[in-house]
């Protein structure tokens, strides 16, 4: 089984075109978790244009199910992380100016700082994850940091899967080998989506989670979030 982890951020995003607290997102991860999904994930950014810090640090009060924070390790992220202490942490490389995550880590060249910054959260009980391009320098590389696992950054097979989904999902498949024959957990998150998911989770050995975000709000649009979220588990059985 491969656990879904929903990505709230898009919730914040419509809170925040008013204002106010409509939609609240602690209320929408608890019914999330009550449908059904096994995990939490946010991604918190400098400009907290969607979840803002003080969510990160509410939500870590009510989420039962795994909480997973990603980001850019600054130092407002680290402080942030080690003191609300969730299930997982997933590190990445997004800019300040980012639209959406768009690279994983040079794991090679990153290597010491990455060290660095995973032993802080490990030595706090929290599993470290992270981001990177689906190419076996960056798993070997993501070994020597010392990560408990990656998260396989599916862009490019989201991309790829409309015009040829063997050709895109190949890296991926070789990638998630390589990590669990190096101990490492696998994850895959960003644009993976009811239309690729079934796809993804058939050919990629190993994958333990999944975290998924913006395709999934758009989709509970039509479907509503219970109807959407239970068709995703069913995929991931
Ligand atoms: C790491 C990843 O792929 C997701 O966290 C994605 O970056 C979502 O972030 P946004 O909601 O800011 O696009
Ligand atoms: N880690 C990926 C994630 O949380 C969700 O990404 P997306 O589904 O919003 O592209």
């Amino acid at each position: 089984m491969t656990r879904l982890s929903v990505n709230i951020n898009k919730i914040a995003t419509l809170r925040n075109a008013r204002g106010g607290d409509i939609p609240n997102v602690v209320k929408a991860a608890q019914d999330i978790e009550a449908f059904g999904a096994q995990g939490i994930t946010v991604h918190p950014r400098p400009d907290e244009r969607h979840i803002r810090y003080q969510d990160v640090r509410g939500l870590a009060k009510v989420v039962q199910t795994e909480f997973n924070v990603e980001g850019n390790p600054n130092t407002k992220f680290i402080d942030l992380v080690l003191q609300t202490t969730p299930a997982q942490v997933t590190l990445v490389p997004d800019a300040v100016d980012a639209l959406t995550s768009n690279a994983g880590w040079d794991t090679i060249k990153y290597k010491e700082y990455l060290q660095g910054v995973i032993s802080r959260f490990k030595a706090e009980g929290i599993r470290t994850s992270i981001f990177v391009n689906p190419e076996l320098k960056w798993i070997e590389g993501a070994k020597a940091t010392g990560a408990d696992r990656i998260e396989l950054y599916t862009e490019a097979f989201a991309t790829g899967y409309t015009i040829d989904k063997h050709k895109a999902i190949a890296p991926y498949v070789v990638c998630a080998q390589k990590a669990h024959e190096l101990g490492l957990g696998v994850n895959a998150g960003h644009d993976l989506s009811l239309e690729n998911i079934q796809f993804f989770k058939e050919q990629l050995p190993y994958l333990d989670e999944v975290s998924i975000g913006h395709a999934l709000i758009a989709e509970s649009l039509y479907d509503g979030l219970e109807t959407v979220i239970k068709n995703y588990l069913n995929l991931l059985k």
